[in-house]
């Protein structure tokens, strides 16, 4: 059975101490000052599209939610933190607050984007409000499984871009940072456009297809390539993928076909040939002209060998003649931009009086200055003849209503928002907790995945004009700049 609870069924219940050091040491603090229980807002968002794209694919949420359901420490976990010491060898946290974590669980309210959602720059994939401590002590952990998952869904889905109509598996747990990282990154792969992983652990935790052909040491255990293709046809005679570059790639085919006959002989098919080093283009070309002369045309190339989106469409531009793509390192590792950069921000606070009050960021770095409220993301499309064309973002304050007349370019100039026949909208942020009560199932891995690859395809084809960013909300917009200005 696949996992429905994610994290928790792999690693442990209580996530409390996945977290820096620092989220404790001002969780005392502010337990100390008394503020620990001030309601907050935080938005968890990124700045920069990575893999040099417009924007990300948002991954993640069900490792979220495992997360935050999971915010509680153990007598063990509190034991372990009474230990620790400051700088003299006296208890860096003191008794009474050290309690307190033991009670603790999540009483706050969550707003998500959900997975599959295409996201830009500085809109929220996560709102967080509740009590300042355990928005606070949320940081860490939520942005570790948030970046990473978006980041390889992201990356995943610009290879299945790529790649078109062909297969894409993911190959990369040997390569992956950690067993726990490949195991994200299987999930994450899955989502953004991979048809099936060689991971048998993502498999059997989150119902991933699992696929495999066979590695050149099968090759080299036996005399020769004949006796090796022939005893893996005999053991896997459903699975008949042969790795034909062991020695020299065409005659490496010219014997897989030999025992693809062998095979046909028994009632059985061989499925592919796998190529792994030397000129993919030329040698998937030659190859696929062997196969169907012989009589195999149904067979498919499966390429690898630290292949990226970039490869993929540089082979497609020399007409490889390759099906299905094996990518491991580049993808699993997200090898031309390792991390997302996502980051968690402060939005607003309440004052004693039980009064909101919105916080900016500041920064000399424009892209650094963060929004202030209580935001949601208002996506625009167009509705007409039965396709849907995306028309833009919007992020607003829900503490200005959630109505919206005008917005805001980055130039200052206002833009009236036109009631239009065809003009849909629909606000990206759904309520995930309520109160600390968890009001959302996800959807399964599979049609996550479908969503992912229809908003990937409907956002890169149909986006508007070069919105690189979302525009804020007229009344947004003014709060910020008058907050800057203070
Ligand atoms: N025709 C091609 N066009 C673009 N990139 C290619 C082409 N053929 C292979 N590649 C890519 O080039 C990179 C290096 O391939 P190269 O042939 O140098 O290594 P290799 O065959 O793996 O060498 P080795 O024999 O050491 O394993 C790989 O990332 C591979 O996917
Ligand atoms: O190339 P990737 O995208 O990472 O895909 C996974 C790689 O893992 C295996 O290689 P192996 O570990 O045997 O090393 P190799 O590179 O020498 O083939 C396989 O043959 C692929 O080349
Ligand atoms: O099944 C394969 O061919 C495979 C699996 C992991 C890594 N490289 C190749």
């Amino acid at each position: 059975m696949p996992a429905t609870s994610h994290l928790s069924s792999v690693y442990r219940p209580d996530f409390g101490l996945c977290t820096d050091l620092y989220q404790l040491t001002m969780a005392a603090g502010y337990y100390q000052q008394g503020m620990h229980e001030r309601k907050a807002i935080f938005h968890l968002f990124y700045r920069r599209p990575p893999f040099g794209g417009d924007f990300a694919l948002a991954a993640g949420l069900p490792l979220a939610i495992d997360l935050i359901k999971g915010l509680r420490f153990s007598a063990d976990d509190v034991q372990y933190l009474g230990r620790l010491k400051g700088n003299n060898g006296t208890p860096l946290f003191k008794e009474p607050f050290l309690n307190y974590l033991q009670r603790l669980k999540f009483t706050g309210t969550v707003h998500a984007v959900p997975e599959g959602e295409i996201v830009l720059p500085h809109e929220p994939l996560l709102r967080i409000e509740g009590t300042l401590i355990e928005c606070q002590l949320l940081e860490t952990a939520l942005l570790t499984v948030m970046n990473f998952s978006t980041l390889i869904a992201t990356k995943a889905a610009r290879v299945k871009a790529a790649a078109g109509e062909d297969t894409v598996i993911e190959f990369g747990l040997r390569r992956a940072q950690g067993i726990d990282g490949g195991l994200t990154a299987s999930r994450a792969a899955y989502i953004g456009g991979c048809a099936a992983t060689s991971n048998v652990w993502a498999g059997r935790y989150y119902g991933i297809p699992v696929k495999g052909t066979h590695a050149h040491s099968w090759v080299m255990s036996f005399p020769d390539e004949e006796a090796a293709f022939s005893a893996y046809a005999e053991a896997m005679p459903d699975n008949g993928i042969f790795l034909v570059d062991t020695y020299d790639t065409l005659e490496g085919v010219a014997k897989a076909i030999e025992t693809g006959k062998e095979l046909r002989r028994k009632g059985h098919e061989m499925l592919g040939i796998r190529l792994d080093s030397g000129d993919l283009a030329k040698l998937s070309i030659a190859a696929r002209e062997l196969l169907d002369k012989a009589g195999f045309p149904n067979v498919k190339i499966i390429a690898s060998n630290d292949i990226d989106e970039h490869t993929i469409l540089s082979l497609k531009e020399q007409n490889a003649r390759i099906d299905t793509w094996g990518i491991g390192t580049k993808l699993v590792t997200a090898n031309d931009q390792p991390a997302l950069g996502g980051v968690y921000k402060l939005a607003a606070i309440q004052n004693e009086k039980g009064e909101w009050e919105p916080k900016i960021k500041r920064s000399d770095t424009l892209a650094k200055v963060s929004n202030p409220g209580k935001l949601n993301v208002r996506s625009f499309h167009f509705m007409e003849r039965g396709t849907s064309t995306p028309h833009g973002r919007v992020l607003y304050n829900e503490f200005d209503g959630t109505d919206m007349k005008s917005y805001t370019l980055e130039n200052g100039e206002k833009v009236a928002l036109h009631q239009h026949d065809a003009m849909r909208e629909t606000d990206l942020l759904v309520p995930v907790f309520v109160e600390g009560v968890l009001n959302y199932a996800p959807p399964t891995l599979q049609s996550t995945r479908a969503s992912a690859l229809k908003n990937w395809r409907w956002w890169s084809d149909g986006k508007e004009g070069n919105q690189s960013t979302a525009y804020l909300e007229s009344r947004l917009y003014d709060l910020k700049q008058s907050m800057l200005a203070e």
